[in-house]
């Protein structure tokens, strides 16, 4: 079994860094590793005898910068390295770094960009401390408008490493050399964007110091959930595999329940059944096969159908409305502790209202699962919620202080657990902003969970599987496709 692909934050790498320096790896030799995996990447993008332009900053990603530097004119490329600040400055292994470095050193001002066939870009990496001003904002700047490809080190400068955003400015870089493990800005938005393609360089770094200092933050992948994938044996019957009930809007609101409800049966829950109130009852009966109907007027309605202890799993929230209604039948799920995901007015429904939710998900299973605006006007007035610039901070918090596991969508969804798990989804394609796209993540979701998948790997693998199954149909896709497409996901998944 592959691991899951470790992603470690500046601090923890930083600690990282000096549990192997403490284990008997000397600085300079990581340093040494991390210059020539840079040399090695520039190899690769510039014709032998290339004209190399490093721009070096004043910490450590500088050093890396003139290891690099000198391994490539050792190589016959034609460098020029420009440095932020006076040599006298530079510290530590950077220092020593730059001792090796024979030819000239030139004021980063000074350097010309245009004349590059490839920039390095060793500025800053995972130090970077405040927003960019003066010389270093210019020559992120110049350096993005040479419009020569650029190799960044460890991370696009003007990048903040944990939360991806942009300090000020930040250099648009075409490849990303990292070291040890990515940072959460190599795969958040708008970071994930400035890096182009990342490449991970083992710096010999031993993955237990990594795990021990990091561990809880993973890249969203099959390594991270596909053991808990269940596989159905020979002898499994319908009932083992769980009944999902997916709550359905009234009569002009029933579209997205089905999709829901499809989404469960094609992810593999044994039975579906959509709740639906007697006026939908018609239209929804007009549209549903393999699924089931029940009858369900509100609340009520709801704490009847949970009497039956059949129904592990529940989907509440797409177009059921806005109103006390909804929030009731929040509160009769919650209280059945059936496996639970609670989506869009589910959500809006508690909007202002964010005091109810403390600890109330903590007893059974539950995923959330908000876009950013869903997030801000369910925790609206708790700034502890909502300040932290980092997407990853904002949703562990919002699942420790609910007890749920929450799904912040995006570009860059992100799925935190209340234990502090946390994990990053990169596999998303614009072609899954459409219609009913988000009913059917929540029907993948609870079909995992009535299956016995725990909530943060069902939530986990239901949006890598959506993903993925948008990233299959591509152009032209409709929320209808996706269900269609999650059997031969699956399949290659459980191959
Ligand atoms: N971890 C590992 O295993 C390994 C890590 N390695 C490498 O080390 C890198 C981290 O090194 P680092 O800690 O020295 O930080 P780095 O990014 O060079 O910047 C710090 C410098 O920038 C300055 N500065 C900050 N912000 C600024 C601003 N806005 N504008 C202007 N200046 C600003 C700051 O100065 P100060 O804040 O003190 O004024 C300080 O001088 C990492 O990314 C990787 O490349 C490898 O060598 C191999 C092993
Ligand atoms: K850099």
């Amino acid at each position: 079994m592959t691991a899951p692909e470790l992603v470690l934050t500046p601090s923890e790498m930083k600690q990282a860094d000096r549990d192997a320096i403490a284990s008997g790896i000397p600085g300079i030799k990581l340093m040494r590793r991390a210059g020539r995996a840079v040399a090695e990447c520039a190899e690769k993008l510039a014709s032998p005898g290339a004209a190399i332009v490093v721009a070096a900053g004043p910490g450590q990603n500088g050093g890396d910068g003139f290891i690099a530097a000198s391994l490539l004119a050792e190589r016959g490329y034609r460098v020029t390295l420009g440095l932020l600040g006076p040599a006298e400055r530079l510290m530590g292994d950077a220092a020593e770094a730059a001792q090796g470095w024979k030819g000239g050193i030139v004021p980063i001002e000074d350097l010309r960009f245009d004349d590059a066939d490839l920039i390095v870009d060793a500025l800053f990496g995972t130090g970077l401390a405040r927003d960019l001003g003066g010389e270093a904002r210019l020559a992120v700047e110049r350096m993005n408008a040479s419009a020569k490809p650029i190799l960044a080190v460890d991370l696009p400068s003007g990048i903040d490493g944990d939360t991806g955003a942009v300090r000020g400015a930040a250099v648009r870089a075409d490849r990303t050399v990292t070291f040890a493990a990515r940072k959460p800005c190599h795969l958040l938005m708008p970071g994930r964007a400035h890096c182009g393609a990342v490449e991970v360089a083992d710096i010999g770094i031993p993955r237990p110091i990594l795990e021990a200092r990091g561990g809880t933050l993973f890249a969203n992948a099959p390594a991270l959930w596909r053991h808990r994938l269940p596989r159905p044996g020979l002898t499994s019957h319908k009932y083992e595999r769980g009944h999902t009930l997916v709550a359905s809007g009234g009569a002009t609101r029933t579209g997205a329940a089905r999709l829901a409800a499809r989404a469960a049966l094609r992810i593999g829950s044994g039975l579906v059944t959509v709740a639906s109130p007697p006026e939908a009852i018609g239209v929804n009966a007009a549209h549903l096969t393999a699924i089931m109907l029940r009858g369900c007027d509100g609340p009520e309605g709801l704490h009847t159908i949970l009497q039956d202890q059949r129904f592990n799993a529940l989907v509440l929230g797409p177009a059921l409305g806005v109103h006390a209604g909804t929030r009731a039948m929040v509160t009769v799920a919650v209280h059945a502790r059936r496996s639970l995901v609670l989506d869009a007015d589910a959500l809006t429904s508690f909007e202002g209202l964010a005091s109810e939710l403390h600890g109330a998900f903590s007893h059974a299973p539950t995923v959330l699962t908000p876009h950013g605006g869903e997030f801000t006007r369910l925790f609206k007035g708790r700034p502890d919620l909502l300040d932290p610039e980092s997407k990853i901070e904002r949703a562990r918090r919002a699942a420790a202080y609910t007890g749920a596991v929450v799904l912040l969508k995006g570009a860059d969804t992100v799925i935190t657990a209340p234990d502090g798990r946390a994990a990053i989804n990169e596999n998303g394609t614009p072609y899954l902003a459409t219609a009913g796209s988000g009913d059917t993540l929540c029907g993948l979701i609870a079909g995992l969970m009535a299956q016995g998948v725990p909530a943060f790997e069902a939530a986990c693998a239901g949006v890598w599987i959506h993903a993925e199954a948008g990233e299959r149909f591509g152009p032209g896709l409709i929320a209808e496709d996706l269900a269609e497409l999650v059997p031969g996901v699956l399949r290659d998944l459980l191959r």
